[in-house]
Protein backbone atom coordinates (compact mmCIF):
# COMPACT_ATOMS: atom_id res chain seq x y z
CA UNK A 1 0.00 0.00 0.00
CA UNK A 2 1.28 3.78 -0.39
CA UNK A 3 1.79 6.24 1.82
CA UNK A 4 -0.90 8.79 1.13
CA UNK A 5 1.65 11.28 2.56
CA UNK A 6 4.41 10.79 -0.56
CA UNK A 7 4.04 13.40 -2.13
CA UNK A 8 3.09 17.28 -1.83
CA UNK A 9 -0.56 17.95 -2.38
CA UNK A 10 -2.77 20.50 -1.90
CA UNK A 11 -2.22 24.22 -1.98
CA UNK A 12 1.63 25.06 -3.02
CA UNK A 13 2.44 28.39 -3.63
CA UNK A 14 5.94 30.23 -4.23
CA UNK A 15 5.80 33.02 -2.18
CA UNK A 16 9.63 34.31 -1.75
CA UNK A 17 12.93 33.02 -2.63
CA UNK A 18 15.33 33.06 -6.06
CA UNK A 19 16.19 29.63 -6.80
CA UNK A 20 14.91 26.45 -5.87
CA UNK A 21 17.01 25.92 -3.15
CA UNK A 22 15.47 24.78 0.07
CA UNK A 23 15.58 28.32 0.69
CA UNK A 24 13.04 29.23 -1.11
CA UNK A 25 9.84 29.73 0.64
CA UNK A 26 7.16 27.44 -0.68
CA UNK A 27 3.60 28.22 1.04
CA UNK A 28 2.00 24.98 1.05
CA UNK A 29 -1.53 24.89 3.13
CA UNK A 30 -2.34 22.32 5.08
CA UNK A 31 -5.64 22.06 3.05
CA UNK A 32 -5.74 18.36 1.04
CA UNK A 33 -8.59 16.52 -0.87
CA UNK A 34 -6.68 13.77 0.37
CA UNK A 35 -8.94 11.81 2.71
CA UNK A 36 -11.92 11.25 -0.17
CA UNK A 37 -10.12 11.78 -3.47
CA UNK A 38 -8.45 8.26 -2.36
CA UNK A 39 -12.09 7.01 -2.29
CA UNK A 40 -13.09 8.96 -5.24
CA UNK A 41 -10.29 9.62 -7.14
CA UNK A 42 -11.01 6.07 -9.79
CA UNK A 43 -14.21 5.69 -10.98
CA UNK A 44 -16.59 6.60 -8.16
CA UNK A 45 -18.71 9.72 -10.02
CA UNK A 46 -21.99 9.78 -10.57
CA UNK A 47 -22.73 10.70 -14.18
CA UNK A 48 -25.49 12.90 -15.24
CA UNK A 49 -27.09 13.90 -19.03
CA UNK A 50 -28.71 16.74 -19.57
CA UNK A 51 -28.49 18.22 -15.87
CA UNK A 52 -30.75 15.31 -14.65
CA UNK A 53 -28.47 13.02 -12.18
CA UNK A 54 -28.45 9.80 -12.75
CA UNK A 55 -28.60 8.45 -9.32
CA UNK A 56 -29.25 5.11 -10.04
CA UNK A 57 -26.21 4.15 -12.16
CA UNK A 58 -22.82 4.61 -10.28
CA UNK A 59 -20.74 4.13 -13.31
CA UNK A 60 -17.19 2.93 -12.48
CA UNK A 61 -15.41 3.82 -15.22
CA UNK A 62 -18.84 4.28 -17.43
CA UNK A 63 -17.89 7.14 -18.76
CA UNK A 64 -14.83 5.77 -20.22
CA UNK A 65 -15.43 4.94 -23.85
CA UNK A 66 -14.97 1.43 -23.85
CA UNK A 67 -11.70 0.43 -25.93
CA UNK A 68 -11.48 -1.82 -28.81
CA UNK A 69 -15.61 -1.01 -29.49
CA UNK A 70 -16.71 -2.75 -26.96
CA UNK A 71 -18.77 -1.91 -24.62
CA UNK A 72 -16.76 -3.04 -22.03
CA UNK A 73 -17.99 -0.91 -18.85
CA UNK A 74 -21.45 -1.71 -18.56
CA UNK A 75 -23.05 -0.19 -15.38
CA UNK A 76 -23.54 -2.83 -12.79
CA UNK A 77 -20.41 -4.55 -14.03
CA UNK A 78 -18.10 -3.08 -11.60
CA UNK A 79 -16.58 -6.47 -10.93
CA UNK A 80 -14.75 -7.01 -14.59
CA UNK A 81 -11.59 -8.14 -14.56
CA UNK A 82 -8.49 -5.81 -15.26
CA UNK A 83 -6.87 -7.84 -16.77
CA UNK A 84 -9.49 -7.96 -19.26
CA UNK A 85 -9.62 -4.75 -19.62
CA UNK A 86 -5.80 -3.65 -19.75
CA UNK A 87 -5.95 -6.94 -22.63
CA UNK A 88 -8.36 -4.73 -24.70
CA UNK A 89 -5.80 -1.58 -24.89
CA UNK A 90 -3.95 -1.14 -28.54
CA UNK A 91 -1.28 -4.04 -29.39
CA UNK A 92 1.21 -1.24 -29.17
CA UNK A 93 1.10 -1.30 -25.58
CA UNK A 94 -0.50 -4.85 -25.08
CA UNK A 95 3.39 -5.83 -24.65
CA UNK A 96 3.65 -6.84 -20.75
CA UNK A 97 0.67 -9.31 -20.65
CA UNK A 98 2.68 -12.01 -20.35
CA UNK A 99 6.22 -10.74 -20.13
CA UNK A 100 7.26 -8.94 -16.75
CA UNK A 101 8.84 -5.68 -17.33
CA UNK A 102 11.98 -6.15 -15.79
CA UNK A 103 12.42 -8.89 -18.66
CA UNK A 104 12.25 -5.77 -21.52
CA UNK A 105 13.40 -2.87 -19.22
CA UNK A 106 16.12 -1.99 -16.86
CA UNK A 107 14.16 -0.30 -13.59
CA UNK A 108 16.30 3.02 -12.11
CA UNK A 109 15.70 5.53 -9.79
CA UNK A 110 12.80 6.81 -8.53
CA UNK A 111 11.90 10.07 -10.31
CA UNK A 112 8.85 11.44 -9.05
CA UNK A 113 5.70 10.20 -6.43
CA UNK A 114 1.67 10.42 -6.43
CA UNK A 115 -0.86 9.35 -3.94
CA UNK A 116 -1.29 6.00 -6.22
CA UNK A 117 2.30 4.95 -7.30
CA UNK A 118 5.61 6.03 -7.75
CA UNK A 119 7.43 6.69 -11.60
CA UNK A 120 10.97 5.83 -11.89
CA UNK A 121 12.85 6.09 -14.91
CA UNK A 122 13.61 3.04 -17.03
CA UNK A 123 16.08 1.84 -19.98
CA UNK A 124 14.44 -0.56 -22.86
CA UNK A 125 16.99 -3.35 -22.85
CA UNK A 126 16.37 -3.81 -26.93
CA UNK A 127 17.05 -0.05 -27.97
CA UNK A 128 18.48 2.20 -24.86
CA UNK A 129 15.73 4.24 -24.91
CA UNK A 130 14.47 6.25 -21.45
CA UNK A 131 11.27 5.81 -20.59
CA UNK A 132 9.38 7.09 -17.16
CA UNK A 133 7.80 3.69 -15.53
CA UNK A 134 4.26 4.80 -12.99
CA UNK A 135 3.54 1.91 -11.01
CA UNK A 136 0.28 2.00 -9.78
CA UNK A 137 -0.67 -0.96 -6.83
CA UNK A 138 -3.52 -3.37 -8.28
CA UNK A 139 -6.60 -3.71 -5.69
CA UNK A 140 -6.86 0.09 -5.06
CA UNK A 141 -7.35 1.83 -8.64
CA UNK A 142 -8.90 0.47 -11.80
CA UNK A 143 -6.23 1.52 -13.72
CA UNK A 144 -7.67 0.86 -17.07
CA UNK A 145 -9.20 4.64 -17.37
CA UNK A 146 -6.04 5.97 -17.24
CA UNK A 147 -4.68 3.67 -19.90
CA UNK A 148 -7.76 3.77 -21.66
CA UNK A 149 -7.59 7.61 -21.88
CA UNK A 150 -3.81 8.09 -22.62
CA UNK A 151 -4.18 5.54 -25.48
CA UNK A 152 -6.94 7.81 -26.36
CA UNK A 153 -4.85 11.09 -26.74
CA UNK A 154 -1.52 9.31 -27.95
CA UNK A 155 0.09 10.74 -30.36
CA UNK A 156 -0.07 14.48 -29.54
CA UNK A 157 2.97 16.10 -29.13
CA UNK A 158 1.64 17.62 -25.78
CA UNK A 159 0.32 14.20 -24.25
CA UNK A 160 2.88 12.13 -22.23
CA UNK A 161 2.78 8.83 -24.94
CA UNK A 162 2.21 5.69 -23.03
CA UNK A 163 5.00 3.08 -24.64
CA UNK A 164 3.50 -0.63 -22.64
CA UNK A 165 1.82 -1.59 -19.77
CA UNK A 166 3.05 -4.08 -17.80
CA UNK A 167 1.29 -6.32 -14.62
CA UNK A 168 2.85 -8.83 -12.03
CA UNK A 169 0.47 -10.19 -8.58
CA UNK A 170 1.47 -6.83 -7.03
CA UNK A 171 0.99 -3.79 -9.57
CA UNK A 172 0.73 -2.16 -13.16
CA UNK A 173 3.75 -0.43 -14.53
CA UNK A 174 2.82 2.38 -16.98
CA UNK A 175 6.02 2.78 -19.44
CA UNK A 176 5.53 6.12 -20.08
CA UNK A 177 7.30 8.74 -22.72
CA UNK A 178 10.40 10.32 -20.00
CA UNK A 179 10.19 14.08 -19.55
CA UNK A 180 13.38 15.10 -18.65
CA UNK A 181 12.80 18.39 -17.74
CA UNK A 182 10.61 17.95 -14.87
CA UNK A 183 7.46 19.71 -13.61
CA UNK A 184 6.26 22.60 -14.47
CA UNK A 185 6.18 23.61 -10.92
CA UNK A 186 9.58 23.02 -9.80
CA UNK A 187 10.31 25.35 -12.92
CA UNK A 188 7.69 28.18 -11.13
CA UNK A 189 9.41 27.75 -7.63
CA UNK A 190 12.76 28.95 -9.80
CA UNK A 191 11.22 31.61 -11.66
CA UNK A 192 8.82 33.48 -9.06
CA UNK A 193 6.50 35.51 -11.16
CA UNK A 194 6.66 35.19 -15.45
CA UNK A 195 6.82 38.06 -17.78
CA UNK A 196 3.25 38.04 -19.89
CA UNK A 197 5.30 36.93 -22.82
CA UNK A 198 6.56 33.48 -21.05
CA UNK A 199 3.25 33.02 -19.29
CA UNK A 200 1.14 33.69 -22.85
CA UNK A 201 3.56 30.61 -23.81
CA UNK A 202 2.78 28.49 -21.06
CA UNK A 203 -0.74 28.86 -21.48
CA UNK A 204 -1.22 28.61 -24.98
CA UNK A 205 0.84 25.07 -25.12
CA UNK A 206 -1.36 23.97 -22.16
CA UNK A 207 -4.80 25.25 -23.85
CA UNK A 208 -3.53 23.69 -26.93
CA UNK A 209 -3.44 20.37 -25.29
CA UNK A 210 -6.54 21.30 -23.14
CA UNK A 211 -8.24 21.68 -26.45
CA UNK A 212 -7.58 18.65 -28.12
CA UNK A 213 -8.57 16.42 -25.14
CA UNK A 214 -12.04 18.32 -24.75
CA UNK A 215 -12.17 17.95 -28.59
CA UNK A 216 -11.36 14.07 -28.44
CA UNK A 217 -14.45 14.33 -25.67
CA UNK A 218 -11.55 14.04 -22.69
CA UNK A 219 -11.64 15.96 -19.38
CA UNK A 220 -8.48 16.08 -17.43
CA UNK A 221 -9.89 17.12 -14.01
CA UNK A 222 -6.61 17.95 -12.32
CA UNK A 223 -5.04 20.27 -14.47
CA UNK A 224 -2.05 21.69 -12.12
CA UNK A 225 1.54 22.53 -12.75
CA UNK A 226 2.41 19.59 -10.97
CA UNK A 227 1.25 17.63 -13.60
CA UNK A 228 2.51 19.87 -16.83
CA UNK A 229 5.90 18.27 -17.65
CA UNK A 230 8.41 19.81 -19.67
CA UNK A 231 10.35 18.27 -22.50
CA UNK A 232 14.23 18.82 -22.73
CA UNK A 233 13.39 21.62 -24.81
CA UNK A 234 11.55 23.69 -22.97
CA UNK A 235 7.75 22.19 -24.20
CA UNK A 236 5.40 20.89 -22.45
CA UNK A 237 3.02 17.98 -21.35
CA UNK A 238 0.22 16.80 -20.01
CA UNK A 239 0.40 14.09 -17.81
CA UNK A 240 -1.29 12.24 -14.91
CA UNK A 241 -4.64 11.37 -16.50
CA UNK A 242 -5.72 9.20 -13.00
CA UNK A 243 -8.55 11.90 -12.59
CA UNK A 244 -9.39 12.28 -16.38
CA UNK A 245 -13.04 10.98 -17.84
CA UNK A 246 -14.23 10.61 -21.29
CA UNK A 247 -17.79 12.55 -21.95
CA UNK A 248 -20.00 12.66 -24.41
CA UNK A 249 -21.66 16.06 -25.67
CA UNK A 250 -23.59 17.57 -23.29
CA UNK A 251 -23.09 15.25 -20.64
CA UNK A 252 -22.09 16.54 -17.16
CA UNK A 253 -20.10 15.22 -13.83
CA UNK A 254 -20.03 15.04 -10.78
CA UNK A 255 -18.09 13.63 -7.94
CA UNK A 256 -15.34 16.05 -6.03
CA UNK A 257 -11.86 15.10 -7.30
CA UNK A 258 -9.20 17.62 -8.06
CA UNK A 259 -6.25 19.46 -6.45
CA UNK A 260 -8.02 22.10 -3.84
CA UNK A 261 -6.52 25.56 -4.90
CA UNK A 262 -7.39 24.34 -8.73
CA UNK A 263 -10.98 22.99 -8.27
CA UNK A 264 -13.71 24.67 -10.01
CA UNK A 265 -16.84 26.29 -7.80
CA UNK A 266 -18.88 24.37 -9.85
CA UNK A 267 -17.23 20.80 -8.43
CA UNK A 268 -17.89 22.05 -5.27
CA UNK A 269 -21.24 22.31 -6.29
CA UNK A 270 -21.59 18.89 -7.24
CA UNK A 271 -22.60 19.26 -11.50
CA UNK A 272 -19.74 20.20 -14.15
CA UNK A 273 -18.52 19.86 -17.58
CA UNK A 274 -15.06 20.25 -19.17
CA UNK A 275 -15.05 23.81 -18.04
CA UNK A 276 -13.67 23.03 -14.86
CA UNK A 277 -9.53 22.80 -16.63
CA UNK A 278 -10.45 26.06 -17.71
CA UNK A 279 -10.79 27.45 -14.31
CA UNK A 280 -8.10 24.99 -12.98
CA UNK A 281 -5.69 26.64 -16.55
CA UNK A 282 -6.86 29.86 -15.04
CA UNK A 283 -5.84 29.28 -11.50
CA UNK A 284 -2.51 28.49 -12.84
CA UNK A 285 -2.01 31.59 -15.40
CA UNK A 286 -3.08 33.81 -11.90
CA UNK A 287 -0.05 31.78 -10.56
CA UNK A 288 2.30 32.37 -13.54
CA UNK A 289 1.45 36.26 -13.26
CA UNK A 290 1.53 36.74 -9.60
CA UNK A 291 3.73 34.27 -7.54
CA UNK A 292 0.53 33.24 -5.78
CA UNK A 293 -2.38 31.24 -6.12
CA UNK A 294 -5.78 33.57 -6.07
CA UNK A 295 -7.78 31.21 -3.65
CA UNK A 296 -6.16 30.41 -0.77
CA UNK A 297 -7.30 29.18 3.03
CA UNK A 298 -5.77 27.87 5.68
CA UNK A 299 -8.15 24.87 5.91
CA UNK A 300 -9.81 23.09 3.00
CA UNK A 301 -13.27 24.55 4.13
CA UNK A 302 -11.32 27.83 4.08
CA UNK A 303 -9.93 27.28 0.43
CA UNK A 304 -12.95 26.03 -0.80
CA UNK A 305 -14.98 29.20 0.75
CA UNK A 306 -12.77 31.29 -1.42
CA UNK A 307 -13.24 29.84 -4.81
CA UNK A 308 -16.81 29.89 -3.83
CA UNK A 309 -16.83 33.61 -2.97
CA UNK A 310 -13.75 35.68 -3.14
CA UNK A 311 -13.86 37.97 -5.85
CA UNK A 312 -10.32 39.09 -7.36
CA UNK A 313 -9.56 42.34 -6.93
CA UNK A 314 -7.67 43.55 -10.23
CA UNK A 315 -7.20 47.01 -9.32
CA UNK A 316 -5.08 45.96 -5.83
CA UNK A 317 -1.31 46.61 -6.03
CA UNK A 318 -0.07 42.73 -6.56
CA UNK A 319 -1.64 43.85 -10.70
CA UNK A 320 0.18 47.13 -11.14
CA UNK A 321 2.26 45.32 -13.75
CA UNK A 322 -0.33 43.10 -15.36
CA UNK A 323 -1.61 44.11 -18.51
CA UNK A 324 -5.49 44.73 -18.92
CA UNK A 325 -5.60 42.12 -21.58
CA UNK A 326 -3.80 39.54 -19.38
CA UNK A 327 -6.82 40.92 -16.31
CA UNK A 328 -9.28 40.14 -18.75
CA UNK A 329 -8.56 36.71 -19.90
CA UNK A 330 -7.65 35.74 -16.24
CA UNK A 331 -11.67 36.99 -15.22
CA UNK A 332 -13.18 35.40 -18.09
CA UNK A 333 -10.71 32.18 -17.12
CA UNK A 334 -11.74 32.12 -13.36
CA UNK A 335 -15.55 33.82 -13.37
CA UNK A 336 -17.85 31.30 -11.84
CA UNK A 337 -20.43 31.56 -14.59
CA UNK A 338 -19.75 28.21 -16.24
CA UNK A 339 -21.97 29.71 -19.51
CA UNK A 340 -19.80 33.22 -19.67
CA UNK A 341 -16.23 31.30 -18.95
CA UNK A 342 -13.95 30.84 -22.13
CA UNK A 343 -14.03 27.39 -23.86
CA UNK A 344 -10.22 26.03 -24.89
CA UNK A 345 -10.75 27.94 -28.36
CA UNK A 346 -11.98 30.87 -27.33
CA UNK A 347 -9.03 31.47 -24.55
CA UNK A 348 -6.58 30.74 -27.67
CA UNK A 349 -8.76 33.90 -29.46
CA UNK A 350 -8.11 36.10 -26.71
CA UNK A 351 -5.96 39.42 -27.59
CA UNK A 352 -3.92 38.94 -24.86
CA UNK A 353 -2.60 35.11 -25.93
CA UNK A 354 -2.93 36.41 -29.75
CA UNK A 355 -0.33 39.38 -28.58
CA UNK A 356 2.04 37.56 -26.25
CA UNK A 357 2.68 34.06 -27.47
CA UNK A 358 5.20 33.64 -29.96
CA UNK A 359 3.33 33.83 -33.25
CA UNK A 360 3.35 30.78 -35.64
CA UNK A 361 5.24 32.71 -38.02
CA UNK A 362 6.13 30.60 -40.41
CA UNK A 363 3.01 28.94 -41.44
CA UNK A 364 1.20 31.95 -41.75
CA UNK A 365 -1.08 32.28 -44.47
CA UNK A 366 -2.89 35.23 -45.85
CA UNK A 367 -6.14 34.29 -48.37
CA UNK A 368 -6.21 36.79 -50.84
CA UNK A 369 -9.81 36.70 -51.41
CA UNK A 370 -11.24 39.08 -49.61
CA UNK A 371 -13.11 36.42 -47.56
CA UNK A 372 -14.40 37.01 -44.24
CA UNK A 373 -11.71 34.95 -42.33
CA UNK A 374 -7.85 34.26 -42.61
CA UNK A 375 -6.59 31.46 -41.12
CA UNK A 376 -3.24 30.92 -39.52
CA UNK A 377 -2.33 27.26 -38.72
CA UNK A 378 0.70 25.89 -36.78
CA UNK A 379 1.05 22.56 -36.11
CA UNK A 380 -2.33 21.11 -34.60
CA UNK A 381 -3.41 25.13 -34.27
CA UNK A 382 -5.74 27.01 -36.42
CA UNK A 383 -6.23 30.75 -34.70
CA UNK A 384 -8.94 32.38 -36.84
CA UNK A 385 -8.59 36.39 -37.18
CA UNK A 386 -12.37 37.23 -36.57
CA UNK A 387 -13.46 40.03 -38.81
CA UNK A 388 -15.70 42.69 -36.74
CA UNK A 389 -18.65 41.66 -38.68
CA UNK A 390 -18.04 37.99 -37.69
CA UNK A 391 -17.15 39.35 -33.94
CA UNK A 392 -20.84 40.36 -33.26
CA UNK A 393 -21.87 36.53 -34.06
CA UNK A 394 -22.11 34.46 -31.41
CA UNK A 395 -18.62 32.56 -30.58
CA UNK A 396 -19.40 29.05 -31.91
CA UNK A 397 -19.24 26.24 -29.20
CA UNK A 398 -19.96 28.22 -26.20
CA UNK A 399 -22.98 30.28 -25.11
CA UNK A 400 -21.58 33.60 -25.81
CA UNK A 401 -19.35 33.20 -22.99
CA UNK A 402 -16.04 35.37 -24.43
CA UNK A 403 -18.79 38.76 -24.71
CA UNK A 404 -20.18 38.88 -20.97
CA UNK A 405 -18.38 40.37 -18.16
CA UNK A 406 -17.34 38.32 -15.32
CA UNK A 407 -19.89 38.42 -12.79
CA UNK A 408 -18.03 37.05 -10.27
CA UNK A 409 -14.75 38.91 -10.81
CA UNK A 410 -14.36 42.94 -10.12
CA UNK A 411 -13.40 45.48 -12.05
CA UNK A 412 -12.62 43.44 -15.69
CA UNK A 413 -12.42 45.70 -18.22
CA UNK A 414 -14.66 45.04 -21.08
CA UNK A 415 -12.43 44.57 -24.10
CA UNK A 416 -15.46 43.28 -26.52
CA UNK A 417 -15.51 46.74 -28.33
CA UNK A 418 -13.73 46.99 -31.39
CA UNK A 419 -12.55 43.74 -30.07
CA UNK A 420 -12.86 42.37 -33.52
CA UNK A 421 -10.00 45.27 -34.24
CA UNK A 422 -8.56 44.48 -32.03
CA UNK A 423 -8.07 41.10 -32.44
CA UNK A 424 -7.26 41.34 -36.15
CA UNK A 425 -4.58 44.01 -35.00
CA UNK A 426 -3.02 42.14 -32.29
CA UNK A 427 -2.71 39.01 -34.39
CA UNK A 428 -0.64 41.92 -37.04
CA UNK A 429 1.11 43.67 -34.43
CA UNK A 430 1.78 39.56 -33.23
CA UNK A 431 3.01 38.50 -36.61
CA UNK A 432 5.34 41.23 -37.06
CA UNK A 433 9.24 40.73 -36.58
CA UNK A 434 9.17 42.98 -33.63
CA UNK A 435 12.09 42.90 -31.13
CA UNK A 436 11.98 42.01 -27.82
CA UNK A 437 12.89 45.88 -26.98
CA UNK A 438 9.97 47.13 -29.69
CA UNK A 439 7.80 44.73 -27.70
CA UNK A 440 8.63 45.86 -24.08
CA UNK A 441 8.32 49.86 -25.38
CA UNK A 442 5.00 48.63 -26.69
CA UNK A 443 3.65 46.44 -23.76
CA UNK A 444 5.47 49.61 -21.42
CA UNK A 445 4.89 53.15 -23.09
CA UNK A 446 7.20 55.41 -20.94
CA UNK A 447 4.40 57.89 -20.44
CA UNK A 448 2.06 55.68 -18.36
CA UNK A 449 -1.24 55.81 -20.24
CA UNK A 450 -4.85 55.61 -18.29
CA UNK A 451 -6.23 52.08 -18.31
CA UNK A 452 -9.46 52.95 -18.33
CA UNK A 453 -12.00 51.66 -20.73
CA UNK A 454 -12.39 53.82 -24.01
CA UNK A 455 -14.40 53.21 -27.26
CA UNK A 456 -11.16 54.54 -28.67
CA UNK A 457 -8.94 52.35 -30.54
CA UNK A 458 -5.98 53.34 -30.44
CA UNK A 459 -6.16 54.05 -26.76
CA UNK A 460 -7.62 50.38 -26.12
CA UNK A 461 -4.81 49.16 -28.42
CA UNK A 462 -1.98 51.04 -26.29
CA UNK A 463 -3.52 49.72 -23.00
CA UNK A 464 -4.06 46.50 -24.07
CA UNK A 465 -0.78 46.21 -25.58
N1 LIG B 1 6.56 10.82 -18.02
C1 LIG B 1 7.21 11.32 -16.98
N2 LIG B 1 8.45 11.81 -17.11
C2 LIG B 1 9.12 12.34 -16.04
N3 LIG B 1 8.59 12.41 -14.79
C3 LIG B 1 7.34 11.94 -14.61
C4 LIG B 1 6.60 11.38 -15.68
N4 LIG B 1 5.39 11.01 -15.19
C5 LIG B 1 5.39 11.33 -13.90
N5 LIG B 1 6.54 11.88 -13.52
C6 LIG B 1 6.89 12.36 -12.17
O1 LIG B 1 6.20 11.58 -11.21
C7 LIG B 1 5.30 12.39 -10.45
C8 LIG B 1 4.03 11.61 -10.13
O2 LIG B 1 3.42 11.19 -11.33
P1 LIG B 1 1.83 11.21 -11.50
O3 LIG B 1 1.36 12.60 -11.21
O4 LIG B 1 1.49 10.62 -12.82
O5 LIG B 1 1.42 10.20 -10.34
P2 LIG B 1 0.07 10.15 -9.50
O6 LIG B 1 0.22 9.11 -8.45
O7 LIG B 1 -1.08 9.97 -10.42
O8 LIG B 1 0.09 11.60 -8.90
P3 LIG B 1 -1.03 12.41 -8.14
O9 LIG B 1 -0.75 12.21 -6.70
O10 LIG B 1 -0.77 13.84 -8.61
O11 LIG B 1 -2.34 11.89 -8.57
C9 LIG B 1 5.08 13.63 -11.32
O12 LIG B 1 4.73 14.75 -10.56
C10 LIG B 1 6.44 13.79 -11.97
O13 LIG B 1 7.35 14.42 -11.10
Amino acid sequence: MKSPSKKRKGVEVLLNGGSCSSSIAIYRSHVSLEDYSRLRKRGREDVARNGVRLTESRVSGVVTAPPCGRASLLPGSPARGLKRKIGCIDAATRTGRKKKIEQDYYLGATIGKGKFGSVRMCWSKASGEVFACKTLSKGEEPVHREVEIMQHLSGHVGIVTLKAVYEDAESFYLVMEFCPGGRLLDQMARERRYTEQQAANILKELLMVIKYCHDMGVVHRDVKPENVLLTSSGGLKLADFGLALRILNGQSLSGVVGTPAYVAPEILAGEYSEKVDIWSAGVLLHALLLGVLPFQGSSLEACFESIKSVDLKFDSDLWVSVSQPAKDLIARMLTRDVHTRLSADEVLKHPWILFYADPPLKTLTLKSTPSKSRRMTSRNMTVQIRTESENQEKPSGSDGGGSDTNSSTSSSCKLEEDSGLVDALAVAVSCMNITETKRIRLCNPPNSISHDCSSNIKANLCTAF
